[in-house]
């Protein structure tokens, strides 16, 4: 199958990155290689551009689209929670801007074995790294009905999470849930419905939790971005397109403690915890797609970019 995924916010990011053409840069979801084609467009030969991305597929595909660019690029398979190690490994320390655009790629979602959607019948998988050995199906068939619960519930933000774990619970008494198909059934059989005929797909929820929890998207991502601004260069930029509320409130959250990290109570004059600003966002509200990329590509609705810079 062609790797086909249409780029969100790809012109802002561009802007807001503002590349210098020897400067150094890191893809940390590299995709199908869009943001860094146009990054790679900017370099003079002296720049470079390190993608990392975990999944194979990405990795190919990335790799042929950004071939003309040759030794300017460099392109690793991992998570990107090991950028610092990954980028330590080439011999770098410090970065002049870096990409994050989270999720997963409309190939990955399309793709008819990789499970990650009920728009196709394949086998639970939706491992976005296909080293891992767990898989969904694993989750499906091996998580207690309170652990299911609580992934539908906080990472699916879904109000029938209860009745989708029970029923969950239920159907695998008789025989373990092995396809999107039987899952999309199953859930759809938990949600009244009168709710069914209004709302978006009554699946929808529960795939995004069981991905999240899966791929442990919201720790990876917790986990790194402080490591990230760290890596930047005074001037850098790290840009970060998330497309749900929950990845949004995580780099919101700590774009703003890197920002004003002081922890002193507010009648304190001055400060004494020592905790210096690491920089601040150049922007006063996260940049949402204009009208003319909704028309052209729906999965750019939900998208926000927030972007901080490193003084
Ligand atoms: C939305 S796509 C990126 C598309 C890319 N910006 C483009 O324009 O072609 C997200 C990609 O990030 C990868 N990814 C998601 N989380 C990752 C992580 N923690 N580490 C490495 N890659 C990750 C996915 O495998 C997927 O290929």
């Amino acid at each position: 199958m062609e790797f086909s995924h249409v780029s969100v916010l790809l012109q802002e990011t561009i802007e807001q990155l503002h590349i210098r053409p020897d400067g150094i840069y890191v893809d940390g979801t590299l995709g199908g290689g869009g943001h860094s084609y146009e990054i790679c467009k900017r370099l003079s030969e002296k720049g470079r551009l390190i993608g990392i991305d975990q999944d194979a597929d990405a990795i190919a595909a990335a790799g042929e689209r950004l071939k003309e660019f040759g030794e300017r690029v460099t392109i690793v398979r991992s998570n990107y929670c090991n950028m610092r190690r990954e980028l330590a490994a080439l011999g770098i320390d410090h970065v002049d801007g870096i990409v994050l655009d989270l999720g997963v790629s409309s190939y990955q979602l399309d793709a008819a074995d990789r499970g990650f959607t009920y728009r196709v019948d394949a086998p639970l998988d939706m491992r976005m790294d296909q080293r891992q050995t767990k898989t969904a199906r694993d989750i499906v068939n091996g998580y207690t009905e309170h652990e299911l619960y609580r992934v539908i519930r906080d990472y699916g933000e879904e109000k029938f999470a209860a009745n989708i774990a029970k029923h969950i619970a239920a159907a695998r008494e008789k025989k373990p849930i092995e396809t999107t198909g039987e899952l999309t059934e199953i859930i759809r059989g938990a949600i009244p419905a009168k709710i069914r005929a209004v709302g978006g797909h009554p699946a929808k929820r529960t795939f995004q939790a069981i991905r999240i929890e899966l791929n442990r998207e919201l720790e990876v991502l917790k986990n790194s971005l402080d490591d990230m601004i760290d890596l930047l260069n005074p001037g850098g930029r790290i840009c970060v397109i998330t497309f749900h509320s929950l990845e949004d409130r995580i780099v919101k959250t700590i774009f703003k403690t890197n920002e004003n990290p002081c922890t002193c109570p507010s009648n304190f004059p001055v400060c004494v915890c020592g905790k210096k600003p690491k920089g601040r966002s150049p922007i006063r509200k996260p940049i949402a797609p204009g009208e003319e990329e909704l028309v052209y590509n729906k999965r750019s609705k939900s998208a926000k970019l927030r972007v901080f810079e490193r003084s």
